[in-house]
């Protein structure tokens, strides 16, 4: 058997994040300061900490970060009157809203509020429908992070099948289309799939994104499969059982160090491609 190459998730991101800030630079130069609002409702601590990094790689690559912090009995109506405001707000490029957030809100509402211009996240509809069709700007950014991953090893993806397993809007659903715009062949699994086991051994690659700690099985998996696990549970603990996974696998990559650090390289990209954008709407208007 060949050796099984480790997708490096660190490397892929710092490769994105150094154009990131040479492109920051130069905005900074122009008078422009990209900028990213992070939004967070409620105290789930594990939420705390992605806005945390969020905000931090923010800081290292040249970006500036406004942070909103809402109480969790906050409602869908004040969520979406913040959101409208930093719409409105021209500081702002990009809006994030940390999935998930409390019970009584309307996420979807929320989600759909955020302007398609600043949705550097990829999550309105809108977005979705453009990324799906092809011509959208702002993928998913886990999605778009896994086709980076993909693509910067060089693997190939047209004429492949890939698995899908999950299908959330902001990862599984998405992910699934950016594949197929690649000419890959794609199964899309999810919690009402009869014989997953049997799906996931015919894969050519596999997109782990169940929100289940070490999912799927060694012996899912057939030899020579490519493995993205793009699941991030409790205890930095990915979707995959790595061990069982890594003989079986061509490549795979590591949970931590996977798809999440290029989930952050690739928001900070969107939200200097979206401040680039307004420059040259102001330059050209
Ligand atoms: N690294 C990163 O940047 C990110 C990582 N994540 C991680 O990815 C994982 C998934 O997140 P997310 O998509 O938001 O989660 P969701 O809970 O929104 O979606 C999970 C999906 O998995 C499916 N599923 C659940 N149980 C099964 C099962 N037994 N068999 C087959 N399919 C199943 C669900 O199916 P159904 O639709 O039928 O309910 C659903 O489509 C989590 O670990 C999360 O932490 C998420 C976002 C970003
Ligand atoms: N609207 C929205 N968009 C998201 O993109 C989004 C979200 N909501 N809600 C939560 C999930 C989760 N998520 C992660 C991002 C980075 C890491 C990451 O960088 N993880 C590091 C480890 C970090 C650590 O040290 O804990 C790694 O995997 O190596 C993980 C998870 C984005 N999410």
């Amino acid at each position: 058997m060949s050796k099984t190459l480790i997708l490096d998730g660190l490397r892929v991101a710092r490769e994105i994040h150094q154009q990131t800030q040479k492109r920051a630079q130069k905005l900074r130069e122009q008078g422009i300061v990209p900028c990213l609002a992070t939004v967070l409702v409620g105290d789930d601590p594990a939420s705390h900490t992605y806005v945390r990094m969020k905000g931090k790689a923010c800081e290292k690559y040249g970006l500036s970060s406004i942070r909103i912090q809402l109480p969790t009995e906050t409602t869908t109506e004040e969520l979406v009157a913040k959101i409208e405001e930093l719409n409105q707000d021209e500081r702002v490029h990009g809006i994030l809203l940390q999935h998930p957030v409390p019970s009584q809100i309307d996420e979807r509402k929320a989600f759909e509020t955020i302007a398609l211009h600043k949705d550097v996240d990829g999550v309105t509809s809108h977005g979705y429908g453009e990324v799906s069709m092809g011509f959208g700007e702002f993928p998913s950014c886990t999605p778009a992070g896994i086709m980076a991953i993909l693509d910067y090893y060089q693997i190939p993806i047209e004429g492949k099948h890939a698995v899908v397993i999950g299908r959330s809007p902001i990862l599984g659903k998405p992910a699934s289309q950016l594949l197929l715009n690649r000419n890959a062949t794609v199964t899309v699994c999810h919690s009402r799939t009869v014989d997953l086991a049997n799906h996931v051994s015919q894969a050519d690659i596999i997109i782990a994104a169940v929100g289940k700690p070490r999912f799927v099985q060694g012996d899912w998996v057939k030899p020579g499969t490519v493995i993205i696990d793009a699941g991030y549970n409790k205890g930095n603990i990915g979707d995959v059982d790595y061990e069982a996974c890594f003989s079986k696998a061509s490549a795979i990559t590591p949970v931590p160090g996977g798809p999440g650090p290029v989930t952050i390289a690739i928001l900070l990209k969107h939200t200097v491609d979206a401040a680039e954008r307004m420059l040259n709407r102001l330059v050209y208007k």
